[in-house]
């Protein structure tokens, strides 16, 4: 079931000697050379458009990397997990988020159930409570209709369904305002409940084991607030759930007729299209939703069946992978030139680092290559006045992806064409630089002495040769969305295949939530400060010290 190891297959083989050859290039000479070469390096699928014509490659990496996709039985893989296969081998679990969009109608057994059917009921359900909630008929034990929605959840019980509200902000009912509570930090509650009225408030506790302590606690929290001021009777008026758990839901005092189920082969960090959306429908309406998820279904059905070359998730995975491994980047950028995506690097950073970041492969042999890279980044333009410098001039190069919608939701004069105007140039001028030449000639111009032009000169002068992909769509609509997030979902299948690595566990997440349940033991008194190393008992000592509770 394990592949052999990476670096033995010849295809590895030959694009490491490939890449010896493609670090001499310069992807301004690359351009210089070929006018052909943004339309041979462009796909389009689902309402995006991929440019990856800036990239560090030239047909034979393509070729080659394409070769490697296949000698990693890339197609059969991934026919196995929109399959139902138990590809998840550490948990023994089938993978299908791709379940999840699929039309009514279509079929998809495993283990002996059809899951649209069961994916389509609880759609239906939530469908139902999103309209009651949004007309105003579901109504706060005072009789007012809700004004305020707080989720309460952590990692992919989050992440997911903040991004996405945040997203189609334009779209969202505007009697609702959307908070999301997920710190177990006081801090973060207590902000949020400083706004509330609880009379029109709705609280959704949201996590797939219904045992995160940061969950449980908060949602406690809430109660005890919402139990300040208003009655018992009231409560499922006020608290709905979102899990796989029914037992923990019952036990934590939410009427499982008011718990919205999902199953074991969703994983948290691709669980926005499961009742895990409640946000998001709630928001932005059902039909909305409903249009979200059709935007990931057709990047589901273009990544099924495009051929690898012309492959929206393969070509952005394969051209990770050639910067991972072959010129030794450590990690990527992710820049969306979108106000409204402002949460989009932090969602990709649990999708890509939480699914990639491993260092076994599926076998629990050690990867023996670099596996998934540091992912981050911020909106355009602001990370241009903030870390763009490093992008430009530091000694590490950091891929980045551009994010741009070619028409915008408001209609403020001008802003938009300047916002284009950055994003262009920002790629343009990683791809470029400015050698030291055209440097000297402009300062030259602004009569400096020579003297003064060497110092500033090697100050002054951009390498370029920085790689970039260009993604652009109309609008942010809840379809393009949709297609965007599910994009890089596949990216992300597409590397860990490469590196036969488990993109679906997340076992590195569990050390510390065990030694926190004994430090927490220890700090509350309830047991003897224990055996640590003798920086965590000090520590543990000065909280202590301090009055921690
Ligand atoms: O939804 P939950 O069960 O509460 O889990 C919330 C999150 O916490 C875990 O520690 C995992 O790292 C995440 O993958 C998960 O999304």
């Amino acid at each position: 079931m394990c592949l052999p190891a990476l670096t033995a297959s010849s295809a590895y083989r030959a694009l490491e000697a490939h890449a010896a050859e493609a670090s001499k290039w310069h992807m301004r000479e690359l351009f210089e050379a070929d006018d052909g070469r943004c339309a041979r390096f462009s796909a389009e699928a689902a309402g995006l458009l991929l440019d990856y014509s800036k990239n560090r490659i030239g047909d034979a990496t393509l070729g080659l990397l394409m070769a490697l996709a296949r000698d990693r039985q890339l197609e059969a893989r991934r026919d196995a997990m929109f399959a139902g296969e138990k590809i998840n081998n550490t948990e023994h679990r089938a993978v299908l988020h791709t379940a999840l969009r699929l039309p009514r109608g279509r079929s998809l057994i495993v283990d002996g159930q059809d899951v649209v059917k069961e994916v389509h009921a609880v759609l239906e359900r939530m469908a139902a409570f999103t309209e009651r909630v949004r007309s105003g008929a579901w109504r706060g034990h005072g009789g007012a209709a809700i004004t305020d929605i707080v989720n309460i959840g952590i990692g992919g019980s989050d992440l997911g369904p903040e991004m996405v509200c945040r997203a189609l902000r334009p779209f969202v009912h505007p009697r609702l305002s959307m908070h999301f509570v997920s710190n177990v930090d006081g801090h973060d509650m207590d902000a949020v409940l400083a706004r509330l009225d609880p009379a029109t408030t709705l609280f959704i506790v949201a996590s797939k084991t219904f045992t995160t302590r940061e969950t449980m606690l908060n949602a406690g929290t809430a109660r005890s607030w919402f139990l300040r001021h208003g009655p018992e009777s009231a409560l499922a008026q006020h608290f709905v759930a979102v899990s796989t758990n029914a037992d923990a839901v019952a036990a934590f005092g939410i009427d499982t007729a008011n718990m919205f189920p999902f199953w074991d082969w969703v994983g948290g960090r691709y669980s926005v299209w499961s009742a895990i959306g409640l946000p998001v429908a709630l928001a932005v309406g059902f039909d909305r939703f409903s249009e979200f998820l059709a935007g990931a279904h057709a990047m589901d059905e273009h990544f099924r069946g495009a051929p690898l070359e012309r492959n929206l998730p393969v070509l952005l995975g394969m051209l990770g992978v050639w910067y991972r491994n072959f010129l030794a980047c450590p990690s990527i950028s992710i820049a969306p030139y979108h106000q409204d995506l402002s949460q989009f690097a932090v969602y990709l950073q649990q999708l890509d680092m939480e699914s990639n970041g491993k260092r076994v492969t599926r076998g629990g042999e050690p990867a023996g290559v670099q596996t998934g890279p540091i992912v981050w980044g911020d909106v355009g333009t602001n990370g241009q006045h903030a870390y763009f410098q490093l992008l430009h001039q530091g000694t590490d190069v950091t891929p980045v992806d551009f994010i741009a919608a070619l028409k915008p939701a408001h209609g403020l004069e001008g802003h938009h064409l300047v916002l284009l105007a950055n994003c262009f140039a920002q790629a343009e001028a990683f791809m470029k630089g400015k050698t030291a030449d055209e440097v000297r000639a402009e300062l030259q111009a602004q009569k400096l002495g020579s003297n003064e032009i060497e110092a500033l000169v090697p100050h002054r002068t951009f390498p370029g040769n920085r790689p970039s992909n260009m993604i652009v769509f109309d609008a942010l609509t809840p379809a393009t969305l949709g297609a965007l997030i599910a994009l890089y979902e596949h990216k992300v299948f597409v590397q860990g295949t490469i590196w036969d690595i488990n993109s679906f566990d997340q076992w590195g997440v569990e050390l510390g939530k065990v030694l926190a349940r004994n430090i927490e033991a220890e700090l509350g008194g309830e047991a003897k400060p224990g055996m640590h190393d003798c920086s965590t008992n000090a520590l543990i000592a000065r909280a202590r010290a301090a009055g921690v509770r």
